[in-house]
């Protein structure tokens, strides 16, 4: 009987080109197994008045998934990286991360060419803290409003004229044939990435050990490795993707460098650090560390308290 893997992943269009991606992959490396997608709708799509950063609860994204991957009603689940939680549910480990996609923001407008050119009072749409907080540094003149559903759903509310220019993952846009719509893309210096933004995750059970073989040859080391110190950052901190945090690990030679950053909502307070290393979760500590020292631990607190 050839090997049949079934991948969980959700229902949205995004999700679902990052699955048929491993697909492809898996097909590629091992031509004589069967690969079947099974996509579905959990809280997070579901749950779409809500301002993202106001639902409880970590992984919302993620969590249906991997409840049908513990109960084994999939094989594999792929998630992005920026959506999967400090910590895996006992059981499951993230066993590769795929080549990285464009980490930048992308910065998407009818009317204006750059954020240099909005403004005052303009609207800009994003439902992130961390895109919102490094919009409201560099330009406090704007106002940041929410804005939620999936990729289309969002450049279709821009299209309807409800904001002057929204910014969404360049990641998403490029995955699903859409760089045409990407107006300007947001340097590093301006919009320091989610954890994980650009790459795609593939979790398994970790005693799966068939699996976790199929796996190994996706898996790219140098983005495995820049994810897991921007994560391990992240655990430090009990930052998610609800929190104004951001981080990029990147290769420069030898030694990969993380910079992170911690900011108030209101964008008046932005901190940063940056360290080089080779081990990714001392690297991801050691900016950890640097960021609590300047009062990262506080400005968390808050957040979470509102
Ligand atoms: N939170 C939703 C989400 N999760 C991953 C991506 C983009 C793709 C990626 O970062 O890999 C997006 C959309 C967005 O932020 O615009």
């Amino acid at each position: 009987m050839p090997h049949h893997l079934r991948i969980g992943t959700r229902a949205s269009p995004l999700a679902v080109w990052q699955a048929e991606h491993v697909r492809a992959a898996l097909l590629r490396q091992h031509p004589e197994i069967t690969v079947e997608i099974i996509a579905m709708t959990t809280s997070g799509d579901t749950l779409l008045d809500a301002p993202l950063h106001a639902l409880g609860g970590k992984g919302l994204f993620v969590k249906e998934i991997e409840d049908a991957l513990q109960q084994q009603r999939v094989d594999i689940a792929v998630h992005s990286m920026k959506d999967v939680p400090a910590q895996q549910p006992d059981g499951l480990e993230i066993v590769a991360i795929m080549a990285r996609e464009d980490v930048r923001d992308a910065f998407v407008s009818n009317a204006f060419l750059h954020p240099d050119a909005l403004p005052k009072d303009a609207r800009v749409g994003s439902s992130s803290l961390r895109r919102r907080a490094q919009l409201l540094e560099r330009y406090p003149h704007l106002r940041v409003d929410d804005l939620r559903g999936n990729v289309a759903t969002r450049l279709r509310k821009l299209d309807e004229g409800h904001y002057a220019a929204i910014i969404l993952a360049a990641a998403g846009l490029k995955r699903l044939g859409l760089s045409d719509r990407i107006t300007h893309l947001l340097d590093i210096d301006c919009s320091l990435p989610a954890v994980g933004q650009g790459a795609i995750g593939i979790e398994a059970r970790s005693d799966d050990r068939r699996t976790r073989e199929l796996l190994t040859p996706l898996a790219d080391a140098d983005t495995h490795n820049c994810v897991l110190a921007e994560r391990s950052m992240n655990r430090v901190l009990g930052g998610d993707c609800r929190l104004p945090v951001a981080a990029l690990a990147q290769w420069q030679g030898p030694q990969m460098v993380l910079r992170g950053l911690v900011a108030t909502p209101d964008g008046r307070r932005v901190l940063h650090a940056e360290a080089r290393g080779s081990d990714p979760v001392a690297l991801g500590m050691t900016v950890a560390a640097a960021l609590v020292a300047q009062g990262a631990a506080q400005i968390i607190a808050d957040v979470r308290n509102t």
